[in-house]
């Protein structure tokens, strides 16, 4: 599904960064992110999701050499991956609900189709009584469940998520993470970036460590 070969990066004229990343993330599958601070887990995550070019190295996503990609094609393939970014990048003029339902507005769908679905997510994630405020007046932990809701509204092939729970308490952790475990049961592979022992401990999944430089996977 997404193949990096060889994999190198470095930021300007820097120090490589991230050395010799050879892995896949398989259909289906289920796998943490982890290692310490700046161990370079957002700078995967972004190219993952093709929004940062590797300085060498392979990366094919969907079967896609992605060095071979043009522009105007990239956000066909992004269509199929949900991220979480870790400052969420919510649209401050819209609603929770307009920013979680946005991706399927994006793709023709029609409101009457969608919009239980959407109430149905928000009320999952906790924020049934904030769907209609608009993201500055959100707290952090509900900036971070707009983000993830409107990540897995459209069921990706792909869902990457950058420390998806840094905001929230233990419990609601535990809720996140069971979401996002039923998401992968109806099929889409997940990867988490996270520093969260607790979440980690959770489950018996996949483990990419990361340090210095240089990927660990333990399976
Ligand atoms: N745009 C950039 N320009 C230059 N250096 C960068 C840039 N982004 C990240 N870095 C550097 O690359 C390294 C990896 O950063 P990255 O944010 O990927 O790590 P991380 O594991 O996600 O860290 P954290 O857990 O603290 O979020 C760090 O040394 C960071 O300073």
């Amino acid at each position: 599904m997404i193949r990096f070969e060889n994999v190198g990066l470095r930021y300007g004229m820097g120090p490589e960064i991230l050395k010799d990343l050879s892995f896949s993330v398989e259909p289906q599958s289920f796998q943490f992110l982890t290692g310490p601070s700046g161990a370079g887990k957002t700078s995967l995550i972004r190219m993952l999701f093709m929004s940062l070019r590797p300085t060498r190295g392979l990366i094919k996503v969907f079967d896609r050499d992605i060095s071979l990609i043009g522009k105007n094609e990239l956000p066909e393939l992004r269509r199929k991956i949900g991220v979480v970014f870790q400052d969420f990048r919510l649209l401050d003029h819209l609603t929770t609900y307009e920013n979680v339902a946005l991706p399927l507005r994006v793709i023709g769908r029609e409101e009457s189709d969608y919009r239980a679905d959407v109430v149905e997510l928000l009320k999952w994630v906790g924020l049934g009584e904030r769907m209609h405020a608009l993201p500055p007046v959100l707290s952090g932990g509900e900036k971070q469940r707009a983000a993830i809701a409107r990540a897995l509204i459209t069921r990706p092939d792909v869902l990457l998520a950058d420390e998806p729970t840094g905001n929230v308490d233990p419990p609601l952790a535990k809720r996140l993470l069971r979401l996002f475990m039923e998401l992968n049961k109806l099929g889409t592979s997940v990867v988490i970036a996270t520093h969260d022992i607790a979440l980690l401990e959770q489950v018996d999944a996949r483990r990419m460590v990361l340090a210095d430089g240089r990927l660990e996977i333990f399976d």
